[in-house]
């Protein structure tokens, strides 16, 4: 057996695998996209058949550029896009529905009842959330209230609930392990983060009956044996993609934070073993569970940023590629007034407004692509530091801010955060984050690594960009980014 960790990293818009080294560096690396639907408004899915298809197809591919064998990976770390929510039959492995996508607003109407009914303070004490659409428990509740003979078929112990890590972990042991990790628990709505177990009152308000749940295991575990690729391979964590890469960012000191620009952005601070209960509408929420031992974060989700660039690429073919954006913001000296507000599936943190939606505002004759694609970038920095200011109101400052995911690359939008927030942007020399917080965690548990710190003294830094804007002009830019979301809430 060969010291390589094979990490599945499966995100919202593609799946991807790399096999690591032991010092963390990219032996190989396997990636394939896949579809998203859109059937109603607000409404996203995938088919759970193409995420573990692509999986499958990535961890070959990552395998296969790395001229590696099965026989040379010691283990495998699982990753993943964090609430969706997949119902499968235990028989024979076949979703009942499509996967219910994080960004999915259907059950927007359900979740305002509870709240109206004041339900959210018992849900927050017990699980750090709040109570929206975001997170996996409605989603699991309208799954069972909808699909045909589901709610029977549940209780007689005939199906299983899983998020992603859960659903791939079952497919890679061909059934024979239904398991999920203290940070993606934590995501659904039904866990209590201070005693870690399911909780009984919230499966009760949610109606879930227990026979659907998978065990809780500790970030770093035995989960099981992977037999698909010619040998036995151990899966030796799982842990929700934005804890992941608080551990590729090695925040493990309170007080430590990053921010991960994918399809959405992520800003998580670990607060340690205190889970603090924030004041702002953050969440509480567990950055990682090592050997019965939690370490706490707070989080702050935004929905849309890389999303939005995305969107400007193929909704409206403004530009050809997401790095275009970079030289369009450079070629104009403002964005001339230009804001333009992602809200396109409603607003995440702090506003946790799923009515809201998107809008483009100050436009005049002379607003051209380049002024578009600008104030697109500056968004996602704004609404960084919407994050910032709830974070400070909770009584936790950032002075450096650890930077990842595939929008970092934009020196431009870096420089631009940097100002915005007022703080340092320090951007790794790797910044696939996610998958290597995983692959960390894989070598832990099969003692690759002795310890946290031993994995801190691997992280290293290839860029840190300072603020240099004056505090008038951030302030002026920040107040008209704020006037702009007020337009826009529902
Ligand atoms: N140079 C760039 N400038 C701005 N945005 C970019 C750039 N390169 C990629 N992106 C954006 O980054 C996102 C992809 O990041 P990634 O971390 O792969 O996302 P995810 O894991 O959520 O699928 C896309 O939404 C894309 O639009
Ligand atoms: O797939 P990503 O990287 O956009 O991450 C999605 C998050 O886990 C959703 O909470």
């Amino acid at each position: 057996m060969g010291d390589y960790i094979l990490s599945v990293d499966q995100g919202t818009t593609s799946s991807r695998a790399i096999v690591f080294d032991r010092a963390g560096r990219i032996c190989g690396s396997g990636q394939q996209e896949f579809q998203q639907f859109y059937p109603r408004d607000g409404w996203v899915e995938h088919d759970p058949e193409e995420i573990w298809a692509t999986t499958l197809a990535s961890c070959e591919a990552a395998l296969s550029a790395a001229s590696l064998n099965a026989g040379d990976i010691a283990g495998i770390g699982i990753t993943n896009q964090r609430e969706t929510t997949i119902v499968w039959d235990r028989a024979t492995g076949e979703a009942i529905y499509p996967a219910i996508v994080w960004q999915d607003r259907r059950t927007a109407n359900w979740t305002a009842e509870l709240k109206e009914k004041g339900l959210e303070a018992t849900v927050s004490k017990r699980t750090g959330l709040l109570l929206d659409p975001y997170f996996s428990g409605s989603k699991l509740t309208w799954i069972l209230d909808n699909v045909a003979g589901a709610r029977q078929r549940a209780e007689a112990g005939e199906l299983a609930f899983g998020t992603v890590d859960s659903y791939l972990l079952w497919r890679l042991t061909e059934g024979r392990s239904h398991a999920t990790d203290a940070t993606n628990a934590s995501r659904t709505l039904l866990f209590n983060i201070h005693t870690q177990q399911w909780d009984d009152e919230l499966l009760n308000l949610f109606n879930i009956p227990r026979a659907l749940l998978p065990e809780v295991k500790d970030s770093a575990d035995d989960f099981g044996v992977c037999s698909l690729f010619g040998a036995a391979i151990p899966i030796a964590s799982m842990i929700g993609d934005q804890q992941a890469a608080t551990v590729g960012q090695a925040c493990f000191e309170p007080g430590m934070a990053k921010s991960t620009y994918g399809t959405g952005c992520f800003v998580v601070l670990n607060t340690g073993d205190k889970a603090l209960n924030s004041q702002h509408r953050l969440l509480t929420t567990v950055a990682y569970r090592l050997a019965g031992k939690v370490t706490y974060a707070l989080e702050g989700s935004i929905f849309v940023a890389g999303a939005a660039v995305q969107w400007l690429r193929d909704g409206l073919h403004l530009i050809g590629s997401a790095a275009e954006t970079q030289a369009l913001a450079e070629s104009v000296p403002s964005a001339n007034g230009v804001y333009l507000v992602p809200a396109f599936t409603g607003l995440g943190a702090p506003y946790w407004d799923p009515d809201a939606r998107g809008a483009i505002l100050g436009l005049t004759r002379d607003t051209g692509i380049p002024h578009i694609a600008r104030a697109c970038l500056e968004s996602v920095c704004y609404q960084t530091r919407d994050l910032l200011e709830a974070m400070a109101g909770d009584g936790a400052s950032i002075e450096n801010l650890r930077v990842d995911g595939g929008m970092v690359v934009n020196n431009w939008l870096m420089q631009r955060l940097a100002d915005t927030l007022a703080c340092h942007c320090q951007r790794p020399e790797i910044t696939e984050t996610t998958a290597l917080g995983a692959a960390y965690l894989a070598g832990l548990q099969l003692g690759l690594y002795r310890s946290l710190e031993e994995i801190a003294s691997l992280w290293q830094q290839e860029h840190s960009f300072a603020p240099t804007m004056s505090e008038m002009d951030r302030e002026t830019r920040y107040h008209g980014w704020l006037r702009a979301v007020g337009r826009v809430r529902s």
